[in-house]
């Protein structure tokens, strides 16, 4: 007899940053992550997570709205359902709940984590196979302050952890971003790949004169310098400015991917499982875009390791032009699995157990988990 979803429980977990992570929206002094396991009738559980920035600062689902959307309605859609038919539960799902792509995330990681786990198959080989066992993933340099910055870029190019960092840049004056970025490049840029994430924080014509300014100094990659919304003002960019530009909160599904690519988008498209879903989910978007010819680039929602896994899991069967940022479980103070990830060398290592490939460290859970849910 096929195995059928008993029942789920998730959680609000709160971890600290390593340091205060400053970005144009809100600074980050700890990160929830919304955790959810789904147990099935063979015993066979799988694990997912749902984990946004700030709040309610940087997307539209909170992580207490997150957890009352699984608790509340996800849970009971799929309570006593067949476990391992993904895609009728996910049309099941999608019928009776509008977005809520992050809930869902953690639902399609956790019903893929436990159909690898019956299967004995990674994530990445329900998805069609990794391309690698291992991906490029950089830093964010974001402690608010100049010279801190250099010194943690020196300190990670010495240890050989990454070569490449992105700056969090648009929550001061233009001049003084510009001025923080020059001042990075300077010292790191002969050595490291610069990028810059603007989060939405310019308008088109400060949006056109920072752009320009930032492609002279030599940034090599320049994330969401305009408002989501606006998508004319993302497509000129991508012509006239002399250095790439990324999509990051302007496309999240299938469709914006298609629209930015109707438009005449010449840019790179920041990928999130939260964005779009869950990890088979996103890589609808990525298939629209590389039809397009659009570069992919995996990127984070500072997950801890398990939203973290997903992703590389579902990053690993894409070619990615712009490599990956899924750095999210190094800015905690500590992780809730038995076995961290492994960064070394400019590189993440993608777990090869059945699975997700990770193992909940249940002490921990129980330790960072908030008292009242
Ligand atoms: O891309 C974002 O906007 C969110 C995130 C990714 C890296 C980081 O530091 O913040
Ligand atoms: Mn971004």
């Amino acid at each position: 007899m096929s195995a059928t979803i008993e029942h789920l429980e998730s959680w609000l977990v709160d971890l600290p940053t390593i340091r205060p992570h400053k970005l144009s929206m809100t600074t980050m002094g700890c990160q929830t992550l919304v955790i959810l396991r789904i147990v099935r009738s063979d015993g066979i559980s799988g694990l997912g997570e749902a984990t946004t920035i700030g709040g309610l600062s940087y997307g539209v689902e909170s992580p207490e709205g997150i957890k009352s959307a699984l608790d509340n309605y996800l849970a009971p859609l799929l309570v006593g359902q067949p476990a391992d038919d993904i895609n009728p539960l996910l049309a099941r799902l999608e019928k009776a709940v509008k977005g809520n792509t992050f809930a869902k995330s953690a639902v399609e990681t956790a019903l893929l984590d436990a159909r690898g786990k019956a299967l004995g198959l990674p994530v990445s080989a329900l998805l069609g196979g990794a391309l690698s066992t291992s991906l490029p993933v950089l830093w964010t340099l974001a402690s608010g302050d100049t010279a801190r910055d250099i010194a943690e870029g020196e300190q990670l190019l010495e240890s050989g952890r990454h070569n490449a960092f992105k700056l969090k840049i648009g929550a001061r004056e233009l001049a003084t971003d510009l001025a923080h970025t020059r001042a990075i490049v300077e010292a790191l840029g002969c050595r490291a790949s610069i990028r810059v994430d603007v989060n939405q924080a310019w308008d088109a014509s400060t949006a056109a004169r920072g752009c320009a300014e930032l492609a002279a100094m030599g940034v090599d990659l320049i994330e969401q310098p305009v408002a989501a919304h606006d998508r004319d003002a993302l497509v000129r960019l991508s012509h006239h400015c002399g250095t790439a530009i990324l999509a990051d909160e302007a496309v999240a599904s299938p469709q914006d991917g298609f629209d930015i690519a109707r438009r005449g988008f010449s840019g790179a498209c920041a990928l999130k499982i939260a964005k779009s879903g869950g990890p088979a989910s996103v890589l609808k978007l990525a298939n629209v875009a590389q039809a397009a010819g659009i570069g992919l680039y995996g990127g984070t929602m500072l997950e801890g390791t398990i939203g973290t896994v997903a992703s590389l899991h579902a990053w690993s069967t894409l070619p990615l032009a712009w490599g990956t940022e899924m750095f999210g479980p190094l800015l905690l103070k500590d992780d809730i699995v038995v076995r961290p990830l492994d960064f070394a060398n400019g590189q993440v290592a993608l777990p090869q157990g059945p699975g997700l490939g990770v193992e909940l460290d249940e002490d921990k859970l129980r330790r960072y988990s908030r008292a009242s849910q």
